[in-house]
């Protein structure tokens, strides 16, 4: 199987899940931070998925068997909301979790593995966020809060560690986006520095991860790397039109809208590492 894994071959599958996120517009359950909220709802919305942003308890039995995906995010983690996000990760449905700023704090830290215990498909962090996880250390002297002080290669062996430990495919995002089962590792090389400006892009494409996963569960590892890839290069066209990143926002958005199926095979850049 894996020796058809050519680019060639990821750019196909790049394109068929967009196109079935598009088709079957997956229900994606957002318990997300507020900033991030805007962002990632309009992202996924873009995409052709549907977002729901609820995080009240009261509704998750009800309402979280119905979607096709959850994405939790500890960006404003607060004890009201922490049991909503263990209901939502144990409902049965694929999950999502994006660990931000995990070492800010030990109950962040005690939250984010008792969370991994509850067996997510994806993780998406910085490298910061990854090395913090897999070594469960919230005491790292280079922390910088929401944002990583490292490059993602330096998170690549952390980032298999922890996929190994937990059973999740482990994303860590950067200039390279390094995706793993704690075997394979693909690589997905589009974006433009400029996102990194924009607050909560991370958290955004968290969320799209979240949506390919809901619109085909079968490959977790397609997924995020596809979603990655197909985010990075929206950001890449988007690029073309920006002035900043507060336009920059706008152009990500409605090129994530306009992708086409010789932009995205034409365009998308990933590849099985050896
Ligand atoms: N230097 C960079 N060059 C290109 N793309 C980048 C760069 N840094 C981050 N990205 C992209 O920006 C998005 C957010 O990643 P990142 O900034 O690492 O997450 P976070 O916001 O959680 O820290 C990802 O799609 C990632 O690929
Ligand atoms: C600024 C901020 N504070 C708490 S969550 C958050 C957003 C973080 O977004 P990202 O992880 O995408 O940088
Ligand atoms: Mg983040």
């Amino acid at each position: 199987m894996d020796e058809e894994r050519t680019e060639a071959w990821w750019a196909r599958r790049a394109w068929a899940l967009l196109s079935a996120v598009r088709e079957r517009a997956p229900l994606v359950q957002c318990i997300t931070n507020l900033v991030s909220m805007d962002i990632a709802a309009n992202a996924l919305t873009a995409a052709g998925a549907s977002p729901a942003m609820l995080h009240c308890i009261r509704e998750i039995p009800d309402f979280t068997p119905r979607c096709d995906a959850v994405y939790i995010n500890v960006g404003a983690l607060s004890e009201d909301w922490l049991p909503s996000m263990r209901a939502a990760a144990s409902a049965g449905r694929p999950w999502v979790l994006d660990p931000v700023a995990v070492a800010a704090s030990s109950f962040r830290m005690e939250a984010c593995l008792e969370l991994l215990a509850l067996r997510p498909a994806v993780v998406r962090g910085n490298a910061s966020e990854i090395l913090a996880l897999a070594s469960s250390s919230d005491s790292s002297p280079t922390f910088k809060g929401v944002d990583s002080s490292h490059d993602s290669g330096e998170a690549l062996q952390a980032a298999k560690a922890l996929a190994r430990s937990s059973g999740a495919v482990v994303a860590v995002s950067g200039a390279v986006d390094f995706i793993t089962d704690g075997e394979q590792v693909i690589s997905a090389s589009n974006g433009v520095a400029m996102m990194q400006k924009i607050m909560a892009t991370g958290c955004a494409v968290t969320a799209l991860i979240a949506a390919f996963v809901g619109a085909d569960p079968s490959d977790a590892l397609a997924a995020a790397a596809c979603a990655l890839a197909i985010f990075g290069l929206a950001g890449e066209i988007g690029m073309e039109s920006a002035k900043g990143p507060a336009s920059l926002r706008m152009h990500l958005i409605d090129a994530l809208y306009g992708l086409d199926e010789q932009t995205v095979t034409s365009g998308v850049k990933i590849a099985l590492l050896p």
